[in-house]
């Protein structure tokens, strides 16, 4: 795969349907939720985003030594089914992957009676992973400030704890909608739980096979929706979307409204419509983390001023993404700015008619967020293979509506 490749669109005017890839979120859910049901299901619509399939051959491997690559899910949902299933292995990731904090976990796994070793750093993968003696503890505190897939992690094996689960998240709760998602979709296998205040309960109880179908990702639509609004005219059909979807990441539908885009529900998806965009915004994150990124690059090509709150768990994904966006925005001029302790602020500046290059740091997001400033002027995308995460079509489904891509 090429280092670089350089986007430009001839005409800004964007047309046509794309159907997007599934969610990497429903679909790692439900193969984890379906290896613990111990029967077949037929999930329908699996992502072809790598953190998927890589997934599903994992949980097929009988191998000791278990690489979870860059994939956060990956990570953390097989750390707590090797624990419960009883699976002795060694479970490891990507340089970045060994920097990224499971100690949460890992603690509350001990605690439920998993036994597990760090093989480097205290707190970090690579872990080594060993038999269950189910100690009948019931009752966990888990903070719940760093990142949900913990939570999400303890709750799709709560089922099968002999005692089940009583799980009293402490602290702040980021990214909600995915632990709910979590819950959704265990609901969708036959398993109930209660999530009242800051705890949540689930009794022993056992997963039922069921069919289920992997909803289009809303996360890979922010990408659209930010075309869109950078386009002279617009005319773009997104298949498969639900209005009312397990996913928080809905939530870019609202957001887009102030920043130009109508979005339209139909029969297939949603229609996204060009309108005007405000100059001013300010935006809170903690519950859809992910599509930071798409709004701040947005927003600095749009030159409109952003506050944010809720960023704290991007410093510890895929790259740190704070880092990693204030570089690039001052390449345009803009700076990206803490104000007061968890408060940034977008200050846009001149866009200069110029050819923009931007690194990706390792981040499917870093990519995807930037190529729609090719609407403006052509852009370079460094690593534009890193979109495999997520969105493997990303560089064809743009080609689709007459983007020119030269990989160098
Ligand atoms: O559970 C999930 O599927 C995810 C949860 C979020 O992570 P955090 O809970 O770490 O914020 C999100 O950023 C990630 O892309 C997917
Ligand atoms: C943070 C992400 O993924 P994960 O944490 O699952 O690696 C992401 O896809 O933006």
């Amino acid at each position: 795969m090429s280092q670089s490749l350089t986007l430009s669109h001839p005409t800004g005017v964007l047309n046509g349907s794309i159907k997007l890839p599934a969610s990497k979120s429903e679909a790692n859910r439900a193969l984890i939720i379906s290896a613990l049901s111990g029967q077949e299901s037929q999930l329908h619509n699996l992502s072809e985003a790598n953190d998927t399939q890589l997934l599903q051959r994992l949980l097929k491997s009988d191998a000791a030594t278990i690489d979870a690559e860059d994939a956060g899910t990956v990570m953390r949902f097989l750390t707590a089914y090797y624990a419960i299933t009883g699976q002795e292995k060694t479970l490891t990731g990507t340089e970045r992957m060994c920097q990224r904090p499971i100690k949460v976990l890992v603690e509350a796994l001990r605690e439920l009676g998993a036994s597990i070793a760090y093989l480097g750093e205290e707190g970090y993968p690579p872990l080594k992973i060993g038999k269950f003696t189910g100690n009948g503890k019931k009752q966990l505190k888990v903070r719940s400030d760093i990142s949900s897939q913990y939570i999400s992690a303890l709750l799709m094996i709560a089922p099968l704890l002999p005692e089940g689960l009583e799980l009293e998240l402490e602290g702040k709760i980021g990214s909600r909608p995915y632990i709910e998602m979590t819950l959704s979709l265990m609901k969708h296998f036959g398993v109930e739980a209660i999530f009242e205040g800051n705890t949540i309960t689930v009794a022993p109880q056992e997963y039922k096979a069921a069919e289920f179908t992997v909803e289009s990702d809303w996360s890979a639509a922010s990408y659209w929706y930010s075309l869109v609004a950078l386009a002279k005219e617009a005319d773009i059909t997104l298949l498969g979307l639900k209005e009312h979807s397990y996913q928080g990441d809905h939530a870019i539908a609202d957001i887009m409204y102030k920043l130009g885009v109508y979005t339209q529900f139909t029969e297939q998806g949603v229609k996204l419509m060009k309108k005007k965009h405000e100059r001013h915004i300010s935006l809170d994150f903690s519950d859809c983390p992910d599509l930071a990124q798409t709004i701040v690059a947005l927003c600095a090509a749009l030159g409109v001023h952003v506050d944010m709150t809720g960023l704290e768990s991007l410093r510890i994904k895929e790259t740190d993404r704070i880092q990693a966006l204030q570089i690039e925005v001052l390449g345009m001029n803009c700076s990206l700015e803490e104000i007061t302790p968890g408060v940034f602020t977008l200050e846009p500046g001149i866009l200069h008619k110029q050819k923009l290059s931007f690194r990706t740091y390792q981040d499917h997001r870093m990519a995807m967020a930037f190529a729609p400033l090719a609407l403006l002027e052509p852009v370079d995308i460094q690593e534009p293979s890193v979109v495999r995460k997520s969105y493997p079509r990303y560089w064809e489904d743009l080609q689709k509506v007459g983007f020119k891509v030269i990989m160098n």
